[in-house]
């Protein structure tokens, strides 16, 4: 599903965390968002999945503006989301967890569920063995009939992500899926976004961890002090002066495999000021 941002600004207290952000992400394209610290990556990450609202600007799902329109309804048009922090439901199993991201898309609602009609078991049987597929995919498929909680946070993550490929979603929004995990769990996490991105899938990255989405994004949009200041395939962003001015250049964050705070030390005087005044 192509989605098209056009002319997004969102302000808090007066300061803008996103200013005229305009992107459009094609049908089928890994797209990653990348930026130093504070330059708006996770508002625009909300402003796309509708957990806050622009200011000002569009976003349009196939076309169709939503910028108006809450999360839940755009997880209806299939917007799948998952967030950087685990988000799961204590007190469900593995399995239940996931079977929460399908019941949005079924047919069969709470009264046939209440009433426990045929069509109900039907789709539970239906959505159970969905859930378990995803589980699989996730590498959770031993986890399914345990409580979430008991999950360990990287895999709580996974779970997250099961959840929202069980809505089959034509818009996946991933906020910083890499960080926090370990080097095993961070390759299968690549070889499954890859294998996602062969499916056909159109995805949004954000991602503090410049390496991982390097290799495997088609294009990247950089923004920093909340602007766009670059965008183009991989090698072009490498290569653009803008970029390595703000961002890359002066500790070779690109080869870092870094999460969690972007270090501060080693940027030039310019950056850590103006980064300085973003925070204020
Ligand atoms: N809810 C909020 N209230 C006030 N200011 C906010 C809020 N959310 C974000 N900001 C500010 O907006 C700017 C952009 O923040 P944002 O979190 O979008 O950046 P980011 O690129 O995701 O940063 P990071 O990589 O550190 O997560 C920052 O200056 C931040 O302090």
């Amino acid at each position: 599903m192509r989605l098209a941002v056009k002319g997004v600004s969102r302000a808090f207290g007066g300061v803008y965390a996103v200013r005229d952000v305009s992107l459009s992400v094609e049908p089928g394209e890994l797209r990653a968002v990348i930026g130093p610290n504070g330059a708006g990556k996770s508002t625009l990450f909300a402003l796309i999945g509708g957990q806050l609202a622009p200011n000002a600007g569009t976003v349009s799902l196939g076309g169709v503006p939503v910028q108006r329109l809450p999360a839940h309804r755009r997880a209806r048009l299939g917007v799948g989301v998952v967030f950087q922090a685990a988000r799961i439901f204590a007190g469900m199993t593995a399995c239940e967890n996931v079977m929460v991201g399908a019941h949005a898309t079924t047919r069969a609602g709470f009264l046939a569920g209440a009433l426990r009609l045929p069509a109900h078991r039907r789709d539970e049987r239906l959505i159970r063995s969905r859930a378990l597929a995803c589980l699989e995919r996730t590498g959770l498929a031993a986890w399914a009939d345990r409580p979430a909680e008991e999950l360990p946070l990287g895999q709580q993550r996974a779970l997250q992500l099961a959840r929202a490929l069980c809505a089959e979603p034509k818009l996946l929004l991933l906020d910083e899926p890499a960080s926090g995990l370990r080097a095993g769990e961070r390759e299968r996490l690549a070889t499954l976004i890859g294998d996602l991105r062969a499916e056909g899938l159109t995805m949004l990255l954000v991602e503090h961890d410049v390496a991982f989405v390097m290799r495997l994004a088609d294009r990247v949009t950089v923004l920093d002090l909340g602007r766009v200041i670059a965008e183009g395939t991989p090698a072009e962003v490498r290569a653009d002066p803008a970029v390595i001015a703000a961002y890359l250049g002066t500790t070779e964050r690109a080869d870092v495999t870094r999460t969690g705070t972007t270090e501060k030390d080693g940027t030039t005087e310019e950056t850590a000021q103006t980064t300085g005044t973003a925070h204020e």
